[in-house]
C-alpha cells in the first residue's frame, strides 16, 4: 500500500483497482463512438487518456462518471458497480465538471460549501483552500462565478473535483486556460496527492510534453479503441532517452507501427 495511505475508503480503494473498465461500449443514437474499452487503474497511478480529437476521450469520462449511460459494459469503481451501486462508486470518485457549467451566480466559496456538503462534510475542507492558494484562486473565492475567467472557473471545477481527497479523480483538459505557473502547481498537486496519498488520477489531455514528465501510465485511445497502453518502465525510458518522446510514440502508434 503506498506510504501516508490510511482510513476505511483508502483500505477498501486499496484492495480493488481505484478504477475498472470492462468491455465499455457507448453509442449516441445510431453512432457507436466506444468498442469495447478495458482498462484498470490501481491506486497511485497517474495515467494521461490520449488521443486525436473525437476518439472519444470526453465520451469514456463521461460514462465512467456516471454523467453518460454506457450502452453496455461495466464501470467499476473502488470495486463498486457503477450501475448497481451508483452512491458508493461516486463516492470514491472525483470529476472536475465541465467549468462551462459552473452556477454563474454563486461565488467560488459558496459552489465550494455547496459540493463540500454534497460529500456529507460540513466545511470547505483545508487542503481544498490550500489548492485555491496555491492556484491563486483565493482571492476569487468571494467573487461570482458569472465573472470568472475561463481559467479561473477551471481552477474552481478542479478545486470542486478535488474535494474530500476522494480515492479516484478524474479530469478532463484540467491544463486548459491555465497559466504555466498554475498549471506546474497543479501537475505537482497531482503528482504528490498519486504518490504519497495513493490516490489514482486519469486525465484526459492533448498536453504530451506537459503531461509526460509526470504521469505513470498513459493509454491511447482511437476511433474509440484502447490502440496502445505505455507503462511507467515504458515512459521511465522514453524519459531517458533525449532522441525519444511521448509525443513521437504516440504519433508511431497512431501510424500503425
Ligand atoms: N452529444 C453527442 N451526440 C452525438 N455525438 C456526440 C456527442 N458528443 C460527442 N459526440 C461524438 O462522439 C465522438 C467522440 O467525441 P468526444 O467528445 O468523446 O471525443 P474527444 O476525444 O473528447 O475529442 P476532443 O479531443 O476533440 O475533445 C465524436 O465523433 C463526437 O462528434
Amino acid at each position: 500500500m503506498p506510504a501516508g495511505v490510511d482510513g476505511p475508503a483508502r483500505g477498501a480503494a486499496a484492495m480493488s483497482p481505484a478504477l475498472e473498465l470492462q468491455g465499455l461500449h457507448h453509442r449516441y443514437d445510431q453512432h457507436a463512438v466506444l468498442h469495447g474499452i478495458d482498462l484498470a487503474l490501481a491506486p497511485g497511478d497517474f495515467a494521461a487518456l490520449i488521443g486525436p480529437n473525437g476518439s472519444g476521450k470526453t465520451t469514456l469520462l463521461h460514462c465512467l462518471a456516471g454523467l453518460l449511460r454506457a450502452s453496455a459494459g461495466r464501470v467499476l469503481i473502488g470495486g463498486h458497480d457503477l450501475d448497481r451501486d451508483p452512491l458508493a462508486a461516486k463516492r470514491a470518485l472525483g470529476f472536475a465538471v465541465d467549468p462551462a457549467r459552473l452556477p454563474p451566480l454563486l461565488s467560488g466559496r459558496e459552489c465550494l460549501r455547496l459540493f463540500a456538503g454534497a460529500r456529507g462534510l460540513d466545511a470547505i475542507p483545508e487542503p481544498t483552500l490550500a489548492l485555491c492558494a496555491t492556484l491563486s484562486l483565493q482571492p476569487m473565492l468571494d467573487r461570482r462565478i458569472g465573472q470568472y475567467s475561463l481559467g479561473t472557473r477551471q481552477k474552481l471545477a478542479i478545486a470542486l473535483g478535488l474535494l474530500g481527497e476522494p480515492p479516484l479523480l478524474v479530469l478532463d483538459e484540467p491544463l486548459n486556460g491555465l497559466d504555466p505557473l498554475s498549471a506546474y502547481a497543479l501537475k505537482r498537486h497531482l503528482q504528490e496527492l498519486a504518490r504519497e496519498r495513493g490516490v489514482a488520477v486519469l486525465l484526459a489531455t492533448h498536453s504530451l510534453d506537459v503531461a509526460e514528465r509526470f504521469i505513470t501510465r498513459a493509454a491511447l485511445l482511437v476511433d474509440g479503441r484502447l490502440r496502445r497502453q505505455w507503462d511507467a518502465g515504458e515512459l521511465d525510458a522514453i524519459r531517458a532517452d533525449p532522441a525519444r518522446s511521448l509525443e513521437q510514440s504516440m504519433i508511431d502508434a497512431l501510424a500503425g507501427e
